[in-house]
């Protein structure tokens, strides 16, 4: 029996735990500091066990995955790193950052034992174990930063445990991953937030900016609802790298002031044109390390009840809707419903089902 233990049962942790719980041969333990949480996991059947202590999850565990809040990751590594472990243990960590625990716990290595850094890269604005999820790692990418010192077979003892996410296990330079993390996620964050409190501040002139903010806006802001415990510790770990990557966006913000203090229409088409041309570009996955939104529409004739027929519809089918919002109706508009879903198949099968019903669905 291959014995796991979950350090912070909540979005990621319990996602984990999911993913090796049903397996016949694994048996997965938790801790948390919150007893509620572990509460809440034992009755989601997400672990088999709630520990009352690090120490009872961890030392018959052959893999630990700490997966509490990045500013809380050295404390544990160094706990474990004194506790009694099982000889060929790994320790592995979901952080968002690489870097400074990698760096750690090469300084702190233990004969006995293995770090090897994680990243699943997918996730939720959402947290708590009642959102965890045993797909949301699914066709995700997952980054492990094994350095030199890494011993091969603990390398791939890892990567095998974690086929049982389907993800895809990719293999990166810890402070090279913070760089790259840093300008794709990290960043984006930053901005979301500083747009989003800038609105605010507006706002609180003319509420017709918050009415107006519906739709799209709200969409390219979601990012900003992540659980601000999370981020502070996330920004202040990756500071470096940001504040480099802040530099550059206040020199790119400032060439875009410039081009339009100079009414250089010119210019502002090639970056339109420049931005449109990378984006192309772009992987079409759709699982980034920013969940990406599955969203259909769906023309509806104005009519009591149809957000309730289709709701059920879906209930019926076990399709899971994570949001359902009528964005137009009025008696000489046809209605729009938004139908929100956390994942493709999800989504693909809705598609499908409302289809079959007669509904014109679109993306
Ligand atoms: N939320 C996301 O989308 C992603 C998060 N991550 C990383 O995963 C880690 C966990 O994040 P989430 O699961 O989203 O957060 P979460 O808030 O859902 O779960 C964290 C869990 O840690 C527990 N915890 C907090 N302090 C603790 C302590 N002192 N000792 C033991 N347990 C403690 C909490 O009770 C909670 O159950 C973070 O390091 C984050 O950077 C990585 C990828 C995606
Ligand atoms: O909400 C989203 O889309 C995210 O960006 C979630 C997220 C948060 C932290 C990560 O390290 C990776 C993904």
């Amino acid at each position: 029996m291959t014995k796991v233990a979950i350090v912070g049962v909540g979005l990621m942790g319990g996602s984990l735990a999911l993913c090796f719980k049903n397996q016949a041969d694994i048996s997965v333990a938790g801790f948390d500091i919150h007893p509620a949480e572990l509460d809440k996991a034992i009755k989601r059947g997400v672990i088999d066990a709630a520990c009352d202590t690090l120490e009872e999850a961890a030392t018959d565990a052959d893999f630990i995955f700490l997966c509490v809040p990045v500013g809380l990751l050295e404390l544990y590594l160094d706990k474990l790193l004194h506790m009694r472990l099982k000889p060929g243990c790994i320790i592995s960590d979901v952080g968002s950052t690489k870097a400074s625990i990698t760096a750690y716990a090469a300084a702190h290595t233990r004969p006995d034992v293995f770090f090897i850094g994680g990243h699943p890269m997918a996730g939720s604005e959402r947290s708590g174990v009642e959102v965890a999820a045993s797909h949301l790692y699914e066709n995700a990418f997952y980054v492990l930063t094994p350095d030199e010192s890494t011993p091969k077979e603990a390398y791939e003892r890892l990567a095998a445990l974690l086929t049982h996410t389907k993800a895809q296990i990719v293999r990166v330079d810890a402070r090279h991953h913070d760089e790259i993390v840093g300008a794709i996620s990290h960043l984006p964050h930053v901005i979301a937030v500083a747009l989003v409190n800038q609105v605010a501040r507006y706002n609180e002139q003319d509420e017709l900016y918050r009415l107006l903010a519906a739709g799209g806006f709200r969409d390219i802001t979601r990012i900003a609802s992540g659980h601000p415990d999370m981020w502070r510790d996330i920004l202040l770990n990756n500071r470096h790298v940001l504040l480099r990557l802040l530099r550059d966006w206040n020199e790119g913000i400032g060439k875009f002031a410039e081009l339009l203090e100079a009414e250089n229409g010119d210019g502002i088409f090639q970056a339109f044109e420049q931005a449109g041309a990378f984006r192309s570009q772009l992987p079409e996955r759709r699982k980034g390390v920013i969940t990406a939104l599955y969203d259909v529409y769906v023309d509806v004739q104005d009519h009591p009840g149809i957000i309730g027929q289709i709701a059920t519809l879906l209930g019926n089918h076990r399709i899971n809707l994570s949001n359902i919002q009528i964005i137009e109706s009025r008696a000489d508009v046809p209605g729009v419903l938004r139908l929100s879903f956390r994942n493709e198949s999800d989504m693909d099968a809705a598609i499908l089902l409302l289809g079959h019903h007669g509904y014109e669905v679109r993306l």
